[in-house]
């Protein structure tokens, strides 16, 4: 099956920068997959984001070079607001993304610029926030909602366009654990229930793995890593290398293993960690 997204040797450099922001950056994201982006401050992060949505080379001066398409279609050939059919953002400040006074208006906005019905706008709030688990903040006035809040308003106004694809830029930087998870099982259902492609970019690397398919490493604008999470932590270094731990059960797991205890497969979440110990423990532990 083709790729909903293909990148083919991007670099693009900022005017008047000393160095690209991106280089020589190719890799393909298949239709339903749920893709992690990560790496240092500066790897070109959320420059990669915005080649993806469009925004540059449309609004962003610079030198581009290379090719992004979207479903098929060259970014540089289409408008951003074509491109915004099939690719919905969030963007990391909720503030700056939110310009209606309420919830309900918030989510309508793209719709009315689409020139969707009323009476099917009405329909699609409904069952954004449904989805989105924030049905009861319809009708609050979005200056008095916590960043958790906001971010999910942000995430139901973006879904409501019914994008096929849903690309976020650190959606969890301004929020605690608690929101942080909530706003992953919020794109693990729609992952998995509406088989929306998503690419999120995110630091916070211990939450990220458990839900990701698929892992992307950037470093001072290059790709030095595209591989499933598994793979990715039983090599640490690749993570090391970037400035990033990588996540403490799977640290455990792999000294073990390297000691000759560990022989289950590595462990990306504490249950998987415990089971792991569990049967190794069984088989060790009888010969005690
Ligand atoms: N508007 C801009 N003009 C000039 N240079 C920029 C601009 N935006 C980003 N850069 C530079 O491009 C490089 C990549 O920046 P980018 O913001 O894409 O990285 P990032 O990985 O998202 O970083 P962070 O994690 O800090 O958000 C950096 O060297 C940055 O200074």
């Amino acid at each position: 099956m083709d790729p909903v997204i293909a990148v083919q040797n991007l670099s693009f450099t900022y005017p008047n920068a000393a160095k690209p922001a991106l280089s020589g950056v190719t890799f393909q994201v298949a239709a339903g997959e749920f893709v992690g982006i990560t790496g240092p401050a500066g790897a070109g992060k959320s420059t990669l984001t915005l080649c993806l949505n469009g925004i540059i080379p449309h609004f962003q001066e610079g030198a581009f070079a290379g090719k992004v398409l979207i479903q098929g279609r060259d970014s540089f050939a289409v408008s951003c607001a074509e491109l915004a059919r099939s690719i919905g953002s969030v963007f990391q400040d909720p503030e700056a993304q939110i310009v209606a006074p309420s919830v309900e208006e918030e989510i309508a906005f793209g719709l009315e610029n689409l020139a969707v019905d009323p009476p099917e706008i009405d329909r699609r709030i409904d069952e954004a926030l449904e989805l989105i688990g924030i049905a009861g903040l319809r009708h609050r006035s979005t200056t008095e909602l916590s960043g958790g809040q906001k971010q999910r308003v942000a995430i139901a106004a973006a879904v409501a366009l019914q994008p096929q694809i849903l690309i976020l830029d650190e959606p969890t930087s301004e929020l605690d654990p608690l929101g942080t998870m909530e706003v992953f099982e919020v794109l693990k259902v729609l992952n998995q229930r509406l088989k929306m492609t998503i690419v999120v970019v995110e630091q916070k690397i211990n939450t990220l793995m458990e839900y990701i398919g698929r892992l992307i490493i950037l470093k001072a604008g290059t790709l030095v890593a595209d591989q499933p999470p598994r793979a990715i932590i039983s090599r640490p270094e690749l993570l090391l290398n970037v400035g990033l731990k990588p996540p403490p059960v799977s640290e455990l797991a792999f000294g073990l293993q390297e000691a000759g205890f560990y022989a289950e497969e590595l462990p990306l979440t504490v249950d998987e960690a415990y089971w792991g110990l569990l049967k190794c423990f069984s088989k060790h532990g009888g010969q005690r």
